[in-house]
């Protein structure tokens, strides 16, 4: 097992230093709270957010959850984004995905303050994100690089093949690793020969929520894999790549659970205190 990257151990060590940049705030006066909107009840959101609120006290983070019924309206929903806003105790905000339909997903992504977006799912974060500039970057892309960094490796020069390019990961993730330097190649649905693509990769990441979608016939020997992948298959969580075959030719992988997965809320509390730092000009 030794070329697994230990995401379990990296959330710990996270966790420690996120910790100790709260307390730090809080002998200078500021209590980090993150406020939680979840309307309706989608069966994984509500897990999501009782996991946050779990974790939240574990680093010192305030957590008020905002349980909305399904039928609420999308001008509540507004309203109360909008006292979250000005509240200046609530320092992170975040919406739980999917709204019910009747709800404009981008009118409340549009509403919440952006320097309160620790989702990064504002269309100014995601420009800020793009032109290279200080953004809070959505949790899940940054849990990627911090893994690669922290295991060594330098992205600079690395061929980097991307699969997938949703919103919440794989868009994302592609301007965070140009700005490390990497080469990228995004692929999605459309790539014609994926196999080949991946082929190239001396880095490959995952992200295309499909399970099973990542062999080891498309591993080059040496590549390093992170799976970014969250799929239900048979009651488990497994990620986009055949884990076990793909780490006979790939030097360093993540597991799914125990990768990505497991540094992505702690890194949204990161958020909380970055967040926090350009609301009070620190
Ligand atoms: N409405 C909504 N809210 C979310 O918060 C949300 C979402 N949708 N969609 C997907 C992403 C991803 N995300 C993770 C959070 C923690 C772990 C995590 O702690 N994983 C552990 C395993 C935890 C366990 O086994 O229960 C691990 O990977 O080791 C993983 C993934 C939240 N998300």
């Amino acid at each position: 097992m030794a070329n697994y990257i230990d995401g379990k151990a990296m959330a710990a060590e996270l966790r420690a230093e996120v910790k100790a940049e709260v307390e730090k705030l809080k002998a200078q006066g500021f209590q980090p709270k993150l406020a939680v909107l979840l309307v309706g009840d989608d069966p994984a959101s509500v897990l999501y957010a009782r996991s946050k609120e779990k974790s939240a006290a574990n680093v010192g983070i305030d957590f008020e959850l905002f349980h909305l019924p399904g039928q609420t309206t999308e001008e509540e929903v507004l309203r109360l984004i909008e006292r979250l806003n000005q509240d200046d105790q609530v320092h992170g905000i975040m919406v739980e995905l999917p709204v019910p339909k009747h709800i404009s997903k981008e009118k409340v992504m549009e509403k919440v303050d952006p320097r309160k977006d620790v989702d990064g799912v504002h269309p100014l974060n995601r420009g800020y994100l793009v032109a290279g500039r200080p953004a809070l970057v959505p949790a899940t892309p940054q849990s990627c690089i911090i893994l690669l960094e922290r295991s060594g490796i330098d992205l600079r020069g690395k061929k980097v093949v991307l699969v997938g390019r949703g919103e919440t990961v794989g868009k994302p993730l592609f301007f965070l690793l140009l700005q490390k330097n990497a080469t990228v190649t995004l692929c999605h649905t459309g790539t014609k020969d994926l196999a080949k693509e991946v082929q190239a990769g001396e880095i490959v990441i995952a992200a295309a929520g499909r399970a099973g979608l990542i062999t080891k016939e498309m591993i080059a020997p040496g590549a390093v894999v992170i799976d970014a992948g969250i799929n239900e298959v048979e009651g488990r969580i497994v990620g986009d790549v055949v884990t076990e075959e793909v780490a006979e030719v790939a030097s360093l992988i993540t597991p799914v659970p125990g990768g990505v997965g497991a540094c992505t809320t702690v890194l949204l509390f990161n958020n909380v205190v970055e967040g926090l730092k350009m609301q009070k000009g620190l």
